[in-house]
């Protein structure tokens, strides 16, 4: 058995000139340790990118019907050229259906721009836009307050004059003796009936923009989970969904691609089932994560862990796991954690295939496949900006159909974070629940983001499928 992580077909070790050597006695090592040993690794020169890698397009269009999908990637790309050194630099253990090629560039969150134009009315509707503080949501009906009652706001403005005028005349008989107390009794008793009655006013106002504030903040409440516009709840934490799947008109983005028939998608959709994988299996998933992400993990929000390329986050970069920790790394992950991981992925692929009436033969697992942890550090670098609106067949490329299994809960461990299909006129949610598949199309008929999360932290496993032999990777396993 090789005691180091490797993937299938694969025999290339890392270099042991390039781990770091002496303070690596425990793969318990964490944060700082790993960091400062980390830091005295010398640089290692960056051969090319390897073929078939995409480099970054800064502007795509994507026609959806008579809908143009504009996507705009931050700049830079992907990966800065730091990171992309490191993962080329990497051992080299993706295997491509049988034949040997580099490690790939990692996969994180795709910190792709979402931007949609579209001609007049019929555009697309993409609700990209920042939520307003939760505070200012609140305070919003406050504004309507004057439409409501601008009667008696003017009213209780007079009454609130007369009140200073009545006050200020009494300060002037102090000041001027008795031969003000005329004029003083009947400012009073002018400001009197209209105090009282503009105070009144005032009152029943006040409290009906108070009750309007608390169906506000109600809203506000509701909607702040979905956080823009109007969402739909597709998969409930909770819930015990059987096999839902909702059918959507392809994009005409595998047009763009070899088509594969049999496995290239004719029909499109996507699908929640809470019965493919237990409860159970998705908590030794999550705890295969936590070990190997407690190696590293960003100084930002989002850290991932691609068992394929070996890709770690770490500050605010990736490393090569299996280059850097090499022999180290023994006993984080078990021949166990390997066989379950591939039986988990098995299953999801022939849930796809039955979902989408295809032969699971004919789709081969492809790269990226990653561990996320997310949680509500604020992001430090575009890599741990994992919310914005992205289309995975324009993210990774390779992707036919995406699939994330859920292993952490919605609103028990973690607040926000839950995934949003972006669709015209009403957002489509799903709430992560551990065990829980999600699947889809990869094409921009899935257009999708994922919320912030507020609290807690959200760990999830993305795992996809390639109709494109080539393009096929095989499982990570422990050798
Ligand atoms: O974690 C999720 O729910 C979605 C992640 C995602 O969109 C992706 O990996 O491309
Ligand atoms: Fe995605």
């Amino acid at each position: 058995m090789c005691p180091k992580l490797c993937t299938s077909g694969t025999t290339s070790s890392p270099s042991a000139a390039a781990r770091p050597s002496s303070s690596f006695s425990s793969w318990r090592l964490r944060g700082d340790a790993v960091r400062a040993a980390l830091r005295a690794v010398p640089a290692n020169p960056a051969p090319p990118l390897p073929v078939g890698v995409r480099r970054p397009q800064r502007l795509q269009r994507r026609r959806v019907g008579k809908r143009v999908l504009v996507l705009q990637q931050q700049p830079g790309g992907a990966h800065s050229a730091e990171q992309r050194q490191h993962l080329r630099s990497g051992s080299g253990r993706a295997v491509g259906a049988g034949r040997a090629e580099r490690s790939p560039l990692p996969p994180p969150f795709s910190p792709h721009l979402g931007q949609v134009r579209g001609a007049g009315r019929s555009a697309l509707q993409v609700q990209v836009h920042q939520a307003l503080p939760h505070r200012a949501r609140w305070l919003r009906p406050l504004s309507l307050l004057p439409a409501l009652c601008p009667g008696s706001l003017s009213a209780a403005r007079r009454a609130h004059r007369s009140a200073v005028a009545a006050m200020a005349a009494v300060a002037a008989r102090r000041r001027t003796g008795g031969g003000e107390r005329r004029r003083q009794g009947s400012a009073r008793r002018n400001a009197g009936p209209l105090e009282a009655r503009g105070g009144r006013l005032w009152a029943a106002c006040f409290v009906s923009a108070a009750l309007v504030a608390a169906a506000g903040g109600l809203l506000a409440w509701s909607s702040r989970s979905a956080e823009d516009g109007v969402a739909e709840v597709l998969a409930r934490r909770g819930e015990t969904l059987l096999d839902k799947f909702v059918e959507v008109p392809c994009s005409g983005d595998y047009d763009g691609y070899r088509r594969f028939e049999g496995c290239t998608p004719r029909r499109c959709g996507r699908g929640v089932s809470d019965v493919v994988i237990t409860r159970e299996e998705a908590e030794r998933i999550r705890r295969v994560a936590e070990r190997g992400l407690s190696l590293g993990g960003s100084d930002g929000g989002a850290s991932i862990l691609d068992l394929h390329s070996g890709a770690l986050s770490l500050g605010k970069q990736f490393v090569n796991l299996y280059r850097y920790f090499g022999d180290k790394i023994q006993g984080i992950f078990t021949e166990e954690d390997f066989a379950l991981y591939r039986d988990v992925r098995q299953r999801i692929q022939q849930k796809i295939a039955q979902a989408f009436g295809i032969s699971s033969s004919s789709m081969y697992l492809t790269k990226p496949t990653f561990f996320s942890r997310i949680n509500s550090t604020e992001a430090k670098t575009t890599h741990d900006e994992y919310w914005h609106p992205h289309i995975d067949k324009v993210t990774y490329g390779s992707f036919d159909y995406t699939s994330l299994l859920y292993l952490s809960d919605y609103a028990e461990d973690f607040g926000g974070g839950r995934f949003v299909f972006m669709d015209a006129g009403s957002n489509k949610t799903i709430e992560p629940q551990a065990g829980r598949v999600s699947f889809f199309t990869s094409g921009s008929e899935n257009l999708h983001r994922v919320e912030k999360v507020h609290w807690g932290t959200r760990y999830a496993i993305t795992i996809s499928f390639t109709c494109n032999p080539d393009h096929g990777i095989g499982d990570p396993v422990l050798m």
